[in-house]
């Protein structure tokens, strides 16, 4: 076996599911709800439906952790003075209450992004989130983890987790190979939010990471494959309004009830392939997630269009006969 002592990366081999608790905060595990933006009818955010959206997911969900301002949140679309307004809402409401709050920051600007989070440590943030600036590229992974760095340099205090989502950024670089020495040029990392679909590099990249850091993943339509491969939670955007049924999925995985497990994630596949069918964006996901849970929150903004409540009413109608069966 020559090729693997030959193979130039080390690797910690550590056993899945077994996070510790590090000096620098707490990790985020289980699952965390990416959350929708509420705006108002004419498109200006809305921090008063903030509260109610922190007590349905706890509530009515069983979610205990929120990645705010990210994909799912239409981050990149909104001003620095409105992700500060809404990541400073997001906490407040979620102090003592839920387990965690990871605010992203990641922006075109590095400047912009020192400048979140730098505000994301002053109001006590649980962790940051950083993707990967995605007009000018970076061309390796050293230069992507430069930039890190240097956000990550602005606030040492708070966990700092880095963000691939390939499909969204178009950067393509392997995580593994983000994560090579990346604790020695910042000391705050404490893990990862993989939403890809590559699950080989997914597993490198536990095999390779330290017991404090949390690897969270987040394509909620093959969440058990990542479990396997040693996942400690999931950040996505269903678990806004499927939260409850995939924490089943995670107990039932925990306990080593795999046709369980496996019923419940085809569960979510079914979902999500009906709404797929009938185009699925996010635009259509923040309809669903009015629809499923009562709350208002508002239109997408531009170049996101509106998606039609039948559109919705009809995925919602799917999704209440998905979960109908046990
Ligand atoms: C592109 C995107 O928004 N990905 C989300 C998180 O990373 C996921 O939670 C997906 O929304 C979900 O897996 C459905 O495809
Ligand atoms: C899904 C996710 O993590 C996001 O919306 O950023």
């Amino acid at each position: 076996m020559n090729w693997l002592r030959n193979y130039p990366k080390q690797n910690y081999h550590r056993t899945p599911h077994q996070v510790m608790t590090s000096a620098v905060g707490k990790n985020a595990t289980g699952l965390v709800a990416a959350t929708f933006t509420p705006l108002t009818s004419k498109g200006e955010i809305n921090l008063a439906e903030i509260g109610p959206y922190v007590d349905y997911l706890l509530e009515q969900q069983g979610v205990k952790s929120i990645f705010v301002n990210g994909t799912t949140g239409e981050g990149m679309s909104l001003t620095v003075e409105e992700r500060k307004l809404l990541a400073a809402e997001w906490c407040n409401k979620a102090k003592y209450k839920m387990d965690n709050v990871i605010v992203h920051v990641g922006c075109l600007s590095l400047k912009d992004s020192q400048e979140l989070a730098r505000h994301a440590g002053e109001i006590g943030a649980d962790g940051i989130a950083v993707i990967s600036p995605s007009f000018f590229k970076p061309a390796t992974a050293d230069a992507l983890k430069q930039f890190l760095q240097e956000v990550a340099a602005v606030a040492p205090a708070v966990p700092f987790y880095y963000y691939h989502i390939p499909a969204v950024t178009g950067v393509h670089l392997q995580s593994r190979d983000v994560l090579e020495g990346i604790e020695a040029l910042i000391p705050s990392f404490r893990g990862l939010k993989f939403s890809g679909s590559d699950l080989m590099d997914f597993g490198q990249c536990v095999s390779y990471s330290p017991p404090h850091w949390s690897l969270l993943y987040g394509m909620d339509e093959q969440l058990i494959g990542a479990l396997a491969m040693g996942a400690n939670g999931a950040v996505g955007s269903t678990y806004n309004y499927l939260g409850s049924r995939v924490n089943k999925l995670m107990s039932a995985f925990n306990e080593g009830d795999l046709p369980m497990a496996r019923t419940i994630q085809f569960q979510v596949q079914d979902i999500l392939c009906y709404a797929m069918d009938l185009g699925f964006d996010l635009a259509v996901n923040k309809q669903l997630m009015s629809v499923v849970s009562g709350l208002v929150l508002g239109p997408p903004r531009l170049p996101l269009l509106l998606c039609p409540l039948p559109k919705a009413n009809s995925i919602a109608q799917r999704l209440q006969q998905v979960l109908g069966v046990q």
